[in-house]
């Protein structure tokens, strides 16, 4: 898992070890280095939760543009006779908003297919440049990371946390934003810069935000975060549906039994 460190002292203290198999597709936890250079096979969890994550990402961005945990609070805390009017408690339509994608990978351009779907118009930035007949068949333009965030209406975040992504999403680049436009992460908390995403909640330069994964996890409910009505938490569970879970497991276990049989995982890194 993601949260299970395993660096040099862990990999040095396990002598004998062959294989190591994480259950995610991320696999920044592990020391890659260090695997390689003691021939160390190490299997991940790729495509078979693609879907899974892209639907919470899409989940968060309806929910914080439509405020549904927010209406659910309110219904909870016995305050729904206050909103009865025409304009109360109003929130914003997905269709023709302009949506950037950072990270065209596999969950990003799954994403993108359920935001076209949505009426939605789909830009998108990342690390290299998608085909020009790829971008044609996922009906994405390609934009400049300046302006993925100053044209957007919500950016949604599907990088992972690298050296050089690691606070990717700072003052600057947040500062870019338009006034009322709303950031969703299910990637890393550390692409973000936190403690910059909360001052730009709280200053009112963005409209909300919507976040399954944090700088520190778990997240403590002191977080100011936790303290905005306009912010949809939900904790780390992009992959977690029963079918996913399930597919995972397997995927992890046949990588693993692959690397004991010697040969390479059928997912390695
Ligand atoms: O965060 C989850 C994963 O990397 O699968």
């Amino acid at each position: 898992m993601p949260y299970d460190t395993i660096d040099r002292e862990v990999i040095e203290a396990a002598a004998d070890l062959r294989a190591i198999s994480t259950y995610s597709v991320g696999y920044e936890h592990i020391d890659l280095q260090c695997t390689k250079s003691r021939g160390i096979l190490v299997g991940y969890t790729p495509d078979v939760l693609t879907r899974a994550t892209a639907d919470l990402a899409f989940a968060l961005m309806l929910d914080v543009m439509r405020r549904v945990s927010e209406g659910d609070r309110l219904i909870r805390s016995g305050g729904w006779q206050q909103v009865f009017g025409p304009c109360d408690f109003l929130g914003t339509d997905l269709e023709t908003k302009t949506v950037g994608i950072l990270g065209p990978g596999r969950i990003g351009l799954s994403f993108a297919e359920k935001a076209q779907a949505f009426g939605m118009k789909v830009v998108y930035h990342g690390n290299g440049r998608l085909s020009e007949r790829q971008e044609r068949q996922a009906g994405i333009e390609h934009v400049s990371l300046n302006q993925l965030f100053s044209e957007s209406d919500i950016v949604s975040l599907h990088i992972p946390h690298t050296k050089r992504t690691h606070d990717m999403v700072n003052r600057s680049l947040l500062a870019k934003m338009k006034r009322g436009a709303f950031i969703v992460n299910t990637s890393r908390g550390r692409v973000i810069n936190q403690k910059d995403l909360v001052l730009a909640l709280q200053n009112g330069d963005l409209a909300g935000a919507a976040l399954d994964v944090f700088y520190d996890e778990p997240l403590g409910a002191d977080s100011p975060l936790a303290k905005m009505e306009n912010v949809v938490l939900t904790p780390h569970m992009g992959s977690s549906t029963k079918e996913t879970r399930e597919n995972m497991a397997r995927l992890a276990v046949l990588n693993l039994k692959m690397a004991m049989a010697g040969r390479r995982p059928k997912c390695a890194v």
